[in-house]
């Protein structure tokens, strides 16, 4: 699991190791330097001869980046710094000059972006050490059109060079992951101590690149600290999984009740019960109308369609608020699992039953699953004016804000998937591919939800003390990872998501899940 702390909490954990004088930026820039050098040997390179542009704010962040620079100079690279920052950090830029790296005072130059777009394209890596977790608020000029520019350069040619970002790329939300001004997108970056949350959270999430966390020996005092955002890793998920063992029947391993799907949407069934089937639990029991029913069974004919117990319920996907009949099917469903105390994912229409105060506390047992569009809907129903683009622009905080006002848990879907529990960790799990962003996945995704909640309803019923609370969230989360998974799968991508891939559809991504949970378990 990547766990990312706040910008306070880092301070905090820093500080009474700087105060003894423990050498953090050394070890910090060595380690900068390392992952320099190891990037340009990956692409082929000799790290002698190599050109590096270091980017220099005016703080410590540059501070890494001189020493860095320092560290590759002595290597052979041919190595220039531009100086950003109104004061320089003084000690990284006297070792830097003693080992004969090239300093600019670009800030002189009539067209700053112009001078430093010069020595960018004649550099095969750029080192981003403009603003660490010292910033506030959006880049400002002149770094805001030299970040620009240089943003420019780089998406013209993509492959070269490779952007190293040092700590964070300079210009992000560092605790809430925002976007509030320009940045220059990072192939790699290089975070000291620990992840910090903007490298998890979209917006910026995607802007990072692939996140590399250097050990500062932080760990023992963060360990105390809670993490802001948590992303679970494949491990992670295995360890969650409801793996049968010799005494499980189809009754002790989980049985879910399904109401989905409509005689207007009667395909939502089918997929929200593949989802489930294909993650695998002992059974569905599914309710609805004949028509839906008669799909499903076409499809899975070990659906039980007759009433009976259940241990966590998927509610809504498929389902149109107006249809009346469907909508007190769910209401009847939801109001059975909040009186037995059995977790449910409550999905697309289902999610109407939360936009009054109806259900005014409901328990973070029950995972409301919008997209960024739904839960504006939802926001805004319970009195909180916002719309799709706010809810894209800052996505963990209305899903928290969500999760506060319903008491609900949020996985809020995306490119990224954020989940917010009223108290908690943030998840944010980034495991799939836009070939995923086709109609029905987000069925699929309940499904598997339904299906992992249902392995753990029995023990989230009995649960009066209140020690599970924290795990629908990371049910959540693991859902999102194994769905992201299997749809990579079935777009021939590699577990990383590697490769162009190609189209899927919705029960592609079902029909990939029992590999795709085999995949995690090996
Ligand atoms: N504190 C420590 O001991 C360690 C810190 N390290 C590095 O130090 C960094 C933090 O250093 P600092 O606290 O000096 O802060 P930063 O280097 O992140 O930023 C401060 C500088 O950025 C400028 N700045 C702030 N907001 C800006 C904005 N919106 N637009 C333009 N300029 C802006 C400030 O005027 C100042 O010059 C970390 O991110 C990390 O890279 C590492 O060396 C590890 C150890
Ligand atoms: N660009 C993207 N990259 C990766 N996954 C995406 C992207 N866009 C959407 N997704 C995922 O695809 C699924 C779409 O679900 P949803 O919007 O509910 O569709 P539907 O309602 O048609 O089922 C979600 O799991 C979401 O996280
Ligand atoms: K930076």
């Amino acid at each position: 699991m990547i766990r990312a702390h706040t910008v306070a909490a880092v301070r905090e954990a820093e500080a009474p190791r700087l105060t003894a004088g423990e050498p953090l930026m050394a070890r910090a820039a060595f380690a900068l330097a390392t992952r320099v050098a190891a990037e340009l040997r990956e692409r082929g390179h000799r790290v002698s001869g190599s050109v590096v542009l270091l980017l220099v704010g005016g703080g410590n962040n540059g501070g890494d980046a001189l020493f860095a620079g320092t560290h590759l100079a002595r290597r052979g690279c041919q190595v220039h710094a531009a100086l950003l920052g109104e004061r320089p950090p003084a000690a990284g830029l006297a070792a830097a000059r003693a080992a004969g790296v090239r300093v600019h005072e670009v800030l002189a130059a009539p067209d700053v972006p112009g001078a430093v777009v010069a020595l960018a394209r004649a550099a095969g890596v750029w080192v981003d050490g403009l603003t660490g977790i010292g910033a506030r608020g959006p880049l400002r000029a002149p770094l805001t059109a030299v970040v620009g520019a240089l943003a420019a350069e780089k998406a013209a040619s993509p492959d070269e060079p490779v952007v190293v970002a040092v700590d964070v790329p300079s210009g992000i939300g560092v605790d809430d992951g925002a976007l509030p001004g320009p940045v220059l997108p990072a192939d790699v970056t290089v975070t000291m101590g620990t992840a910090k949350p903007g490298l998890l959270l979209p917006p910026a999430a995607a802007v990072a690149g692939r996140v590399e966390v250097v050990d500062l020996g932080l760990d023992g005092d963060l360990a105390a600290a809670a993490p802001a955002v948590c992303r679970l890793a494949p491990a992670d998920v295995a360890d969650l999984w409801p793996v049968p063992g010799p005494a499980d029947q189809k009754y002790t391993r989980g049985v879910l009740g399904v109401v989905a799907g409509s005689q207007a949407f009667p395909g939502a069934a089918v997929l929200a019960v593949a989802g489930a089937v294909g993650a695998g639990l002992g059974m569905v029991r599914y309710r609805g109308p004949e028509v839906p029913t008669g799909l499903v069974h076409a499809r899975h004919p070990e659906v039980v369609a007759a009433p009976g117990r259940v241990q966590a319920w998927v509610i809504g996907s498929g389902i149109d608020p107006d249809d009346a009949a469907r909508t007190q099917a769910m209401e009847e469903s939801l109001a059975a699992a909040l009186a037995a105390r059995l977790p449910v994912a409550l999905d697309a229409g289902g999610l109407s039953l939360v936009h009054d105060d109806g259900h005014p506390d409901l328990p973070a047992t029950v995972v409301l699953t919008p997209h960024a569009g739904e839960l504006a809907t939802l926001l805004t129903a319970r009195g909180e004016e916002v719309t799709r683009a706010d809810v894209e622009a800052a996505p963990a905080r209305h899903a928290r804000l969500a999760a506060e006002i319903t008491g609900a848990t949020v996985l809020l879907k995306g490119a990224a998937t954020v989940v917010a529990a009223p108290d908690g960790p943030l998840y944010a799990q980034a495991d799939a591919t836009p070939w995923l962003a086709t109609a029905g996945a987000g069925d699929v995704l309940a499904g598997v939800l339904g299906a992992l909640l249902a392995g753990y309803g029995d023990a989230i019923a009995a649960d009066e003390e209140g020690r599970l609370t924290a795990l629908p969230a990371r049910l959540a989360a693991a859902a999102a990872l194994v769905h992201g998974r299997a749809a990579r799968r079935a777009a021939g991508q590699g577990p990383d998501g590697s490769g162009p891939g190609a189209p899927i559809t919705a029960q592609d991504v079902a029909a990939a899940l029992p590999g795709a949970v085999g995949a995690l378990l090996r």
